[in-house]
């Protein structure tokens, strides 16, 4: 093979013509496990939604020529062992789980990407000299448990079996019964921690909307937002609606949407790119009738400056406490995820460029807003995150949508990328 084919601009054209099909067709099959009569697509952690997917996953990639198995919590890899066996691997893959009710793209087009380039790469070239994985994370979103990135995370060494032992999801069931009932968390499967990763390349739609406000192709990720998201535990008394005095009640429900209104409106005052939401709002007794006991409700909190957000999140505690007091309220806050901004590789970063540019692919470099589990990776070994433009910048909804056409130039990139890495050996 050595030799035979170079890359060039005709290539390129051949390479997105072949695999758009390919990728709409993988992406709709995808789409079906999981799907919603609303519309959108839930696959949380260890759901049996989830596990389908992984299993017909599985199955596609031995259908593509690649060596699938699983790791100790559930991630899938699909892999092209190299020919040079001391070499490090080079990893591509996506997160395959969703937020309720969330896109078909988000996380999938990764994975459908991986496999697609990897499959392409076998069938051109051959084997490739450095091994080639593509990876279908178990879990990002943090959708069913307080715990993100327990797929990337566990493969990095920076989540931790210990982490799960008191998760529950909103059913009561535990992360632990969960993850045994999909058929992981057993010791025939092989530990998740990997210490043999060169690179990792993810490919993902914006979820944003600069890359088709701007006309653009491609998006090359310098930097991904530090995040935080908290519990909020707030409790009062439950009592008659209509025998308490207004002045004399401890209602719950008061001071949580007075903590989200300051929230929100300090959120506002501060400016972008700031940004808190509060995503989920629990009533209890949530009954017409009953002074609200308890309101249980999430705050999630970003900005790419480690200090700014810090002293945002100090700063709405201490007023969470003072409303708490003022109504005399019981406040309890858990802050669950707690993730430092990340520069992403610089050197594979100029790679993305020089190929898009030898191929006339218009792109930009930017930032991103949404966590990615390639923020996990550059911990561990040079990491790169690839955008392609989101419709209407539209995510974590039914309406997500990247037009084939998009999707397969972000896979063309891909591709040539992991040729220059496990064929041609460019140094990383
Ligand atoms: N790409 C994502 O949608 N990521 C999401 N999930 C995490 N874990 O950050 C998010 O909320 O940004
Ligand atoms: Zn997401
Ligand atoms: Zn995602």
């Amino acid at each position: 093979m050595e030799g035979k084919v170079t890359f060039s601009l005709h290539d390129k054209c051949e390479i997105i013509e072949s695999i758009t099909e390919e990728i709409e067709e993988f992406m709709l099959w995808m789409g079906s496990f999981g799907k919603q009569e609303e519309g959108g697509v839930t696959r949380l952690l260890y759901s049996e939604a989830w596990r389908d997917a992984q299993l017909a996953l599985a199955a596609a990639m031995e259908q593509a020529g690649l060596e699938a198995s699983f790791d100790w919590v559930g991630n899938l890899f699909g892999k092209l062992p190299g020919t040079e066996t001391n070499k490090t691997s080079i990893m591509t893959g996506s997160h395959v789980d969703t937020v309720k009710n969330g896109g078909m793209y988000d996380g999938t087009f990764g994975i459908a990407a991986g496999v697609i380039a990897l499959k392409y790469l076998k069938q051109h070239f051959g084997m490739p000299k450095r091994s080639l994985e593509v990876v279908s994370l178990c879990e990002e979103e943090g959708s069913r448990f307080p715990m993100t990135y327990w797929g990337s995370g566990s493969i990095t060494g920076r989540r931790h079996v210990e982490e799960i032992a008191l998760l529950t999801d909103e059913n009561g069931i535990s992360f632990r019964e969960a993850m045994e009932a999909a058929g992981f968390g057993s010791g025939t499967l092989r530990d998740s921690r990997r210490q043999d990763i060169g690179a990792f390349i993810e490919l993902h739609v914006e979820q944003g909307i600069v890359l088709e406000r701007k006309n653009l192709n491609i998006g090359i990720v310098e930097a991904i937002v530090g995040q935080r998201r908290y519990t909020i535990e707030v409790t009062g008394e439950a009592n008659h609606a209509g025998t308490t005095p207004m002045m004399w009640r401890k209602d719950a429900l008061g001071g949580a949407s007075g903590m989200t209104q300051y929230l929100l409106n300090a959120a506002r005052e501060q400016g972008a790119p700031l940004v808190a939401t509060v995503g989920r709002f629990e009533v209890k007794p949530n009954v017409a009738n009953v002074i609200p006991e308890k309101v249980i409700f999430t705050v999630d909190v970003r900005h790419p400056d480690a200090t700014v957000l810090e002293t945002f999140c100090h700063r709405f505690l201490t007023e969470f406490r003072k409303i708490a007091e003022e109504q005399e309220l019981h406040v309890q806050t858990h802050l669950w995820m707690n993730a430092s901004p990340v520069n992403m590789d610089k050197g594979l970063s100029a790679k993305i460029e020089r190929i898009c540019k030898s191929h006339d692919i218009s792109h930009l470099s930017m930032a991103s807003g949404a966590g990615h589990d390639a923020q996990m990776f550059q911990h561990i070994c040079p990491s790169a995150l690839i955008f392609v433009p989101s419709h209407l910048g539209i995510s974590h909804s039914p309406q997500e949508y990247t037009s084939p056409a998009d999707l397969a130039v972000g896979t063309a990139v891909l591709i040539e990328l992991l040729y220059l890495l496990g064929y041609k050996e460019e140094e990383i």
